[in-house]
């Protein structure tokens, strides 16, 4: 199977901890980890599979190194690729703004031709809005170490069993 190219950007290590946790999950040695304080636009080249992850900060804003390269989101093809998200942010803290991130990262790539997967219920968080929201659904998996870090195992199985069937 093709390699799966995991990009992710954190500022206290939470998003690089649930990415490899997604990595061990997934097995096989099929992910490979992309953080974006070190990556350039042609780390993208090659995969036609992603995952794209992103804590949000600064209420409802990404996180500083996809911040910076956001820009070049515009100049990038994501036709032909398959792109899963997920994202880890506070809910009861920043209710208005949940796992913004991932809708803001979303909403480019999949403009760019990226094919979303990896959509994940709602059920069971307790928030007032979301970017990453469409249609009732989150669209990436939604991670909150601040407050429900003992759901964190479950629902990553769960969504990596998900992701492995729909990138297949
Ligand atoms: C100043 C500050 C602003 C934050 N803003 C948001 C926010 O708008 N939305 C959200 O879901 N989480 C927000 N969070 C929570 C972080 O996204 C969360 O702790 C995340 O897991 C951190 O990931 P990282 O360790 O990979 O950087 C914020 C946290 C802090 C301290």
């Amino acid at each position: 199977m093709s390699k799966i190219g995991l990009f992710f950007g954190t500022q206290t290590g939470k998003t690089e901890s649930i990415a490899e946790m997604i990595r061990d999950e997934f097995g096989d040695g099929e992910i490979e980890l992309h953080d974006m304080s070190q990556v350039s636009v042609s780390d993208f080249d090659g995969y036609t599979k992603l995952i794209i992850a992103s804590p949000t900060w600064d209420i409802g804003e990404l996180q500083s190194d996809w911040e910076g390269f956001f820009p070049e989101l515009d100049s990038m093809d994501f036709s032909g690729k398959t792109v899963a998200y997920f994202g880890t942010g506070d809910q009861l803290g920043y209710a208005d703004n949940f796992m913004d991130a991932v809708g803001i990262l979303e909403a480019k790539i999949s403009d760019r031709g990226g094919k979303t997967i990896g959509y994940w219920p709602t059920d069971g968080y307790d928030f007032s809005e979301s970017k990453a929201v469409k249609n009732g659904k989150f669209v990436g998996l939604a991670i909150d170490e601040d407050n429900q870090s003992e759901l964190t195992d479950d629902r990553i199985k769960v969504w990596v069993a998900q992701i492995k069937k729909e990138f297949a």
